[in-house]
């Protein structure tokens, strides 16, 4: 500040040296010829206590013409002089002479007055230009005070500022001051560590030089083990080459076994086929038998019926006989009668007369008393053949359902083995499907390319992707062609377009079986948006060809859990089902939803839980029970219908949401009191999509950008658990959360990559391909079967 003055204020001496008036001098006048004496202190007369000396050689030499003063210094000493001088005493009373002194002094006082009222002139001339100067030096010093205000101000501001980071660094400063003293007590206790490690160092270099000695003394000896672990290393070689082949061969047995898995799934499908036609027989069998035992039950009827009908015939032959009889016996009785009044002929005519009339009456009751008899015999006969051809039909029915029920016990015998064989292939199935899983430990991968569609735009003649027909890729390998450069990917099954919904459901039926044995079992499928992930897992359910994943593997566990029921299990299953849109859940059951009350479930927490088993939870979740496949049907239907579902430039009916299937599967064996828990999860994610391709915005385009969000973070899971960091980021995204016990290790998880084989999609393909890769390279451990005795 103080410099700062210092270099702005104006150098005010500097005119007042080139216009200062000089104190006279002691100095002699050049001219005039008077000589002058000092007189005074050599200071001005009493007009001015300023000490500034005034110099006639400073004034003006014109203002001096005409006069003789020129070189003279005026100062008062002379002056007083000049005044006190006086007159010669010689020359006291000479006037002329007086006159001539007078003239003398006057003109020596009229030069020092007019000198005087020139230097006050120039006096006065200066003070002007002093007072200017001074008032231009106030106006900077003003200007120059406002400067300095604002400067201040700014200097103030700074200084707060300054005062600020004085303080943080003071905090910074006792920080690491206290730090300093940590790390001088650290390294004061190292210092102390380190002599202790020195003197340790010293005693161990003691006891080193003792144990070199015995080293080298040692080494003498392993000299000579040496070559006898040489001949043992040979050996251990040799061993290692041998545990190679074992492994090798180990690796083919896995071959044969997947051979063998896959022959006997094809019996098993065999045996299926036989079992149900066998059981087809064995139901027309039964059909036949029952209608049999019906038409036996209704032949003994009617035998019975004949044989009360011949009953009442013999009765009524019986009845008739006896009638006869009596009759016959009446009529014998009259014939003697006739004969004995023929004898008596002396008796009147009227008498004999009544007696022939009842006589005829009683022949013609006879003759038609032999009549019914005849027709009842023959009726007798009649229904005896009846009955004979009856028994006859009884002993025929007898015989065939004899035959029948040999023959359904033949099949029952035929059906109980064929189950036992399905039971033992079943067995055999699960534990080799196991094996193989616990092999590959990790993720697998079926790669599936939908056919090309009208929409596409493309024709089928630029197609950039093709299936190896080598050996070891056959059925698992892909290439895709991207700008003449040829992009190759193996994975565990290879799905062309021409592969049917049933051919995909077979290569996974092992899986969801799985959930029933009590696996946690997660299948989902990936694929940029439109390349078949929907059709994939849930089809077209009104065509029973093009069903997809999901209804055909609810219908497998259905079937499979009401034939596991002879082997005493019995399964409770409950479904629940959500979508992640926007990165918020919303229940895909909620009764709300369903009666288009739209998303009041508001309130509702949906929080994500796992538990210690690594079942996972979302609490206000609507769980429903399920125990038939038309129940589960119209829960995929209500859900399907809730689903958030927009249009995108790449797909008219595209899925903006990740749908979570989710069935529960409790089982219990009552004889062997074996308790199992599957869960098995089918997942339907968001397509995943490039912005500027997709076309979106406003709310699409949130939503589109949410699903890369989540979709990259299933990414950043994946291949962390590849890199088997300690800290997986699940939490990074409510799907990633969500999966966390499938992508964590104990559970089998199948993920589909869906491929679109538009040329114009090559770019989304191989990105997808790319990730399928890693994550089929993703080991995450056995998975575990949920049981408990
Ligand atoms: N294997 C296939 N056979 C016949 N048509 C298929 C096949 N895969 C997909 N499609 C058809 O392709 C179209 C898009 O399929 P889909 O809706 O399943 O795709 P997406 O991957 O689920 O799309 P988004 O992610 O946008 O929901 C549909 O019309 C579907 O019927």
């Amino acid at each position: 500040m103080a410099s700062f003055r210092s270099q702005n204020k104006p150098p005010l001496n500097t005119n007042l040296a080139t216009s200062s008036l000089p104190i006279p001098s002691m100095k002699k006048a050049s001219s005039g010829g008077n000589e002058i004496k000092k007189i005074g202190n050599g200071k001005l007369p009493n007009t001015s206590t300023r000490t500034r000396q005034v110099s006639i050689t400073n004034v003006d030499s014109g203002s001096n013409a005409g006069s003789d003063c020129s070189g003279i210094e005026y100062t008062k000493e002379y002056i007083d002089e000049v005044l006190n001088e006086k007159l010669p005493q010689k020359n006291r009373f000479d006037i002329k002479m007086k006159c001539e002194h007078l003239g003398g002094r006057v003109k020596k006082l009229k030069d020092c007055i007019k000198w005087y009222g020139e230097v006050e002139e120039s006096l006065l001339l200066e003070q002007q230009k002093l007072r200017s100067l001074v008032e231009s030096s106030e106006r900077k010093c003003v200007e120059t005070e406002e400067k300095m205000g604002k400067r201040i101000e700014e200097l103030d501001a700074e200084i707060v500022e300054l005062k600020k980071n004085c303080a943080c660094l003071e905090e910074r400063l006792a920080n690491v001051e206290s730090e300093k003293m940590v790390a001088t007590d650290a390294l004061r206790r190292e210092q102390e560590a380190r002599v202790a490690v020195e003197k340790e160092q010293a005693a161990l270099e003691e006891r080193s030089q003792q144990e070199l000695r015995i080293a080298n003394q040692k080494i003498e000896s392993l000299k000579k083990d040496c070559d006898t672990y040489k001949t043992n290393l040979k050996n251990s070689q040799e061993y290692n080459t041998s545990l190679q082949q074992y492994n090798a061969t180990l690796q083919k047995d896995l071959e044969t076994q997947k051979i063998n898995h896959k022959r006997l799934e094809e019996e098993k499908v065999a045996i299926f086929k036989d079992n149900i036609t066998v059981k087809g027989l064995y139901n027309r069998l039964q059909d036949d038998l029952a209608s049999f035992q019906a038409s036996r039950d209704e032949a003994i009827k009617k035998k019975e019926a004949l044989k009360d009908e011949v009953g009442c015939l013999r009765a009524e032959l019986k009845q008739v006989k006896d009638d006869r009889d009596h009759q016959q016996l009446e009529a014998h009785n009259l014939m003697e009668e006739l004969a004995k009044c023929k004898e008596i002929s002396g008796k009147s005519s009227s008498e004999c007369y009544n007696v022939t009339t009842r006589l005829k009456a009683l022949e013609e009751i006879c003759s038609s008393q032999r009549e019914t008899n005849q027709i009842l015999q023959d009726q007798l006969a009649a229904a005896n053949e009846k009955l004979k051809m009856s028994d006859m039909a009884t002993w025929q029915t007898k015989t065939e359902f004899e035959e029948q029920s040999r023959l359904v016990q033949d099949l029952q015998n035929r059906l109980a083995e064929a189950e036992s064989q399905i039971l033992e292939g079943e067995n055999l199935r699960k534990k080799l499907h196991n094996t193989i899983l616990e092999l590959k430990g990790n993720i697998r991968v079926f790669c599936r390319v939908r056919p090309l569609l009208p929409a596409d735009g493309s024709n089928g003649e630029a197609s950039v992707i093709s299936f190896p027909t080598s050996a070891e890729s056959l059925g698992r390998g892909i290439n895709l062609i991207q700008n003449g450069q040829k992009h190759q990917f193996v994975f565990d099954k290879m799905f062309s377009h021409e592969c049917s919904q049933q051919e995909v459901f077979v290569e996974i039926s092992q899986l969801v079986q799985s959930a029933l044995d009590g696996y946690k079992v997660c299948i989902f499928a990936y694929g940029q948006t439109g390349s078949g992930k929907t059709y994939t897992m849930m089809g077209k359910t009104d065509s029973p060809e093009q069903k997809g994943l999901i209804p055909r593997s609810l219908e497998q566990i259905f079937q499979s859990s009401q034939s596991l029921s002879c082997q005493g299990w019995k399964y409770k299953m409950q479904a629940s089902m959500l979508e992640i849109y926007n990165e918020t859940i919303h229940d895909l059951l909620s009764p709300n939803r369903a009666s288009g009350a739209g998303n009041s479930n508001a309130g509702k927490t949906y929080t994500i839980q796992h538990d210690a088993s690594g079942n996972t939870y979302v609490s206000d979740l609507t769980i429903v029970d399920v125990s038939t496949i038309r129940e589960v049907s119209s829960l995929l239907q209500q859900a399907a219908q809730s689903r958030s579902v927009g249009k995108t430039r790449m797909n008219e009916q595209s899925s903006r949401s990740h749908m979570v299937f989710t069935l529960r599967i409790s089982g219990f064996n009552e004889s062997t009191e074996q308790q199992v828990q599957g869960v098995l999860n089918l997942i339907d994610l968001a397509g995943s999509e490039r912005l500027s391709k997709s076309e979106s915005t406003g709310s699409t385009l949130r939503e589109t950008q949410a699903i890369n969000k989540s979709l990259s973070s299933l990414s950043d899971v994946i291949f962390s658990l590849a890199k088997k960091e300690d800290h997986v980021p699940f939490r990074n995204s409510k799907l990633t959360y969500l999966l966390q016990p499938c992508l964590g290790g104990n559970s089998k998880t199948l993920m589909f990559v869906n491929i679109s084989p538009d040329p114009s999609s090559m770019g989304e393909s191989l990105c997808s391909l790319r990730f399928a890769a890693r994550v089929n390279a993703c080991e995450i451990g056995v998975p575990q079967r949920q049981i408990c005795v």
